[in-house]
């Protein structure tokens, strides 16, 4: 298989749970993903895969034709504060810092000017319609602006791939819809790849094509038109 981001016959148990069973992806790069199917079916598995957070037992995963499993623990760490994103359910975001120096966070750690980061940031933060929560400490935004930072955390290093687990699923739907709205137009403003979780048919609309885990094996199901 071809693309930017693709897993071969993936496997991968804990303890007596087959939670793959020989899973196969295939990602191109800036579309939009939504993985699908039941709870337990190992779909957060499958993303914590392809991501390099956790190890098959055996299969394949290529990131532009590099083999994960090939690579130290600091090369994997490497590829992905360099070229992977995340959002998870809760924004994960640090409380003691500001929204904007949670975004401007990963640029700091690249070494960037702290001026520089900032002025990188708050440029996210407007694109994700945000600048009224530059100055505000996590736990003084609601949940969907909370997750708008962490969409902005997670771009704002020119991210390729950005992985996202169930990013809405704390939200109601009507800020569920706006935080995707504004992440897959962000993301493909960027040429970003997205890989999203998702229980919800809603969040799925806003990807180009679904792939649906069953019993830890994968259907690439057709691109929507
Ligand atoms: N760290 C772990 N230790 C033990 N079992 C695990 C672990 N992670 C996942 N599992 C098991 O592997 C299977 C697949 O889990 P996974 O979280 O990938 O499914 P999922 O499709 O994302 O589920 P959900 O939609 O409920 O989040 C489940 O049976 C789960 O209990």
């Amino acid at each position: 298989m071809t693309g930017l981001l693709v897993a071969v016959e993936l496997t991968k148990s804990f303890g007596s749970t087959q939670a793959l069973s020989g899973a196969s992806v295939s990602i191109d790069a800036g579309e939009v993903v939504a993985v699908m199917g039941p709870s337990g079916s190992g779909k957060s598995t499958l993303l914590h895969c392809l991501a390099g957070i956790v190890r098959p037992d055996s299969g394949q995963v290529r990131y532009r034709d590099q083999e994960l499993s090939a690579m130290s623990d600091g090369q994997r760490s490497a590829l992905r504060r360099g070229e992977f994103g995340f959002v998870f359910q809760f924004g994960q975001l640090v409380p003691e810092l500001t929204c904007l120096e949670n975004v401007a966070l990963p640029l700091r750690l690249d070494g960037h000017r702290r001026k520089d980061a900032q002025r990188r940031a708050a440029e996210w933060l407007e694109r994700l319609e945000i600048t009224d929560v530059a100055g505000k400490r996590p736990g003084e935004v609601s949940g969907g602006q909370g997750q708008r930072v962490a969409v902005a955390r997670a771009l704002v290093t020119g991210a390729r791939v950005v992985f996202a687990d169930e990013p809405t699923g704390a939200l109601d739907s009507l800020n569920g819809e706006r935080v995707m709205r504004l992440f897959t137009a962000a993301a493909r403003d960027s040429g970003a790849a997205v890989v999203l979780v998702t229980h919800e048919p809603r969040v799925a609309a806003y990807a180009d094509r679904e792939i649906v885990v069953r019993d830890g094996k994968a259907l690439d199901l057709a691109r929507h038109t």
